[in-house]
């Protein structure tokens, strides 16, 4: 029988779950780093929300382990990497809190204008404070969000309602997906300039960390009340706190923070801070919801196989495996590379199948190419998620299937259509292994290597020997070259594996490269 351990407060309807599916369960929470380590290895599954902390150490002592599920959205607590590189599936319930968490930023924002808890506490301290406590009307007021996601769209929804008016900073929003929202799509800096109220619905990634830095937070308009009940590290909790002092910002409702148990804060012991202690998914209803799909998530995967809301592995039944799995492979790393190539809005995703991949259930490779897509935008989407979070976009989703290839016996054709034009990348499986074959409609032959280079340029003499110059004066060792080209001295692409991801300095200096159009770093 296999084993769960429950290493955070989940409700109850998980346990009976378990029970109900056969699947052995023990609940040890609040365990400290070297308890799980001590433990973990007993163990072929491990439900968690924000509480448990798996990072590579814990993930190396898991010796049995096979699935972490997550109650919940952020996996930030789990080193994936570390996971996918252990064969460990990661799973999260990407829907299941997003109403609870859109209503407790619409608290939050309620608290602020009206100064709820510093109000009650005056009050219940028998002062009667009734011209200390003057709050602002939300009515006709700008709500900015930053990151207009699934809580995003519902804090939005909300808004809406109060008769706010919603603008929203979200690179990856496609003006159509803003007017179905009601938001209108805005730069970050006049979000800034605009908004009465800021409230973040982004992921902690590299892009995000930050985004409200003490430069950023000096461009807001004074007065103005920002609430974050996203991740901590979006806001520089230092700045914000010069500013609520020196009265530029009214209020800020904070329910994460950038150390977590907050038990100190630079934001603490301020009267204009609402603070909460990542509450933003606790409701009954919630918990309920994340704790009923981990439970069945688990027991299917442990007990069948079946994979669902897997953010490092595809979704596909255990008799289909064997045939799909390499094609999927296939799929999310074209996907992958298509995403990074796009700076704008998405408008539409073809998936083109040619030869022996058109026999097969398309579906999953279709969801493995989405979510590869959309992955450095969202960085917790999944292959269950991506194509409902691509309808909700607004992208229009197409496949095709032709039994015939020219050239490979299996052919997979990822295009994009952006506001700014199409971009199509092609690859196929060789020995087992998924390869680049076609970029801008060029051929090549590449294995995708986990750091790459990519330059789009004019097909001169010296262009190879001045790249070369430039990755090993930086140090920057070449694993893998493929080249490909229209004609002589037209347009090319050289496609570089390196042992070292290039820093942004040294895409800096290739770009500036005579005839280079443009240079990319990617990751796979
Ligand atoms: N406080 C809590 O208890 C709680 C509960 C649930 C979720 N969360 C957190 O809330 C966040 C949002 O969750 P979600 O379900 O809406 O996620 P989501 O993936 O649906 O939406 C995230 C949005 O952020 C946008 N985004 C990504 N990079 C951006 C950037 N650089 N600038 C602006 N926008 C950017 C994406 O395009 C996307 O639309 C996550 O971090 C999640 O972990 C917190
Ligand atoms: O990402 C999430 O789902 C939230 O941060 C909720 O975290 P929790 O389940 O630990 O409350």
């Amino acid at each position: 029988m296999p084993r769960v351990l429950i290493a955070d407060k989940l409700s109850p309807a998980a346990v009976d779950i378990f029970k109900n599916r056969g699947v052995d369960f023990d609940i040890k929470t609040g365990l400290a780093k070297d308890e799980l380590i001590a433990v973990i290895g007993d163990y072929d599954g491990i439900a968690i929300r924000s509480g448990a902390k798996l990072d590579k150490d814990v993930i190396a002592a898991a010796t049995n382990l096979k699935v972490i599920a997550r109650a919940g959205i952020g996996v930030d607590n789990v080193d994936i990497p570390a996971a996918t590189a252990k064969g460990v599936v990661v799973m999260n319930t990407p829907f299941g809190n997003s109403i609870t968490t859109a209503e407790h930023a619409i608290a939050m924002m309620f608290a602020l204008a009206r100064q709820i808890p510093a109000a009650d506490a005056s009050t219940q301290q028998g002062k009667w404070e009734k011209n200390r406590f003057m709050g602002v009307e939300l009515y006709a007021k700008t709500l900015g969000l930053i990151g207009a996601g699934n809580i995003g769209g519902i804090v939005a929804d909300r808004a809406n309602g109060l008769k706010m008016k919603v603008i929203a900073y979200d690179p990856f929003l496609s003006p159509e997906r803003a007017i179905e929202m009601g938001v209108e799509k805005v730069e970050l800096e006049d979000l800034l300039a605009r908004a009465d109220v800021i409230t973040l619905h982004t992921p902690l990634t590299d892009k995000t960390r930050n985004i409200l830095s003490a430069e950023n937070l000096a461009k807001t308009k004074k007065g103005v009340l920002i609430v974050n009940c996203a991740r901590g590290g979006l806001v520089d909790e230092t700045a914000l706190r010069e500013l609520l002092d020196n009265g530029h910002v009214a209020g800020a409702g904070f329910d994460v923070f950038v150390t977590e148990p907050a038990k100190e804060n630079p934001l603490f012991g301020s009267d204009k801070v609402v603070a909460t202690p990542h509450l933003g998914a606790s409701t009954n209803e919630a918990q309920e919801n994340v704790a009923l799909q981990v439970a069945e998530q688990v027991s299917d995967f442990l007990l069948t196989g079946a994979v669902t809301n897997a953010l490092n592995s595809p979704s596909i039944t255990a008799e289909e495996a064997p045939k799909l799995k390499p094609f999927v492979a296939l799929a999310e790393k074209i996907g992958a590379f298509a995403g990074q190539m796009v700076d704008f809005g998405i408008n539409s995703i073809d998936i083109a199948y040619e030869g022996q991949v058109a026999q097969l259930n398309v579906k999953p490779m279709t969801s493995a190419a989405l979510a590869g897509v959309l992955r450095p935008m969202l960085a917790e989407i999944n292959m269950v998620s991506a194509p409902a979070v691509a309808k909700d976009r607004g992208i229009v989703v197409s496949e095709s299937r032709q039994d015939d290839s020219p050239i490979y016996d299996s052919l997979m054709r990822v295009t994009i259509t952006t506001e700014k034009g199409v971009r199509a990348f092609a690859g196929t499986v060789i020995g087992g292994a998924p390869r680049i074959v076609e970029v801008k409609g060029m051929e090549l032959d590449a294995a995708f290597a986990p750091a790459m280079l990519y330059v789009n340029n004019l097909d001169k003499p010296g262009f190879i020997g001045a790249l070369g110059t430039i990755l090993a004066e930086a140090g920057v060792n070449i694993a893998t070259f493929n080249l490909g080209r229209v004609a002589a001295e037209e347009d090319a692409i050289a496609l570089v594996g390196v042992d070292q991801a290039p820093a942004d300095t040294v895409l800096a200096q290739i770009q500036a490269l005579p005839h280079v159009k443009e240079a990319r770093a990617l990751t796979f």
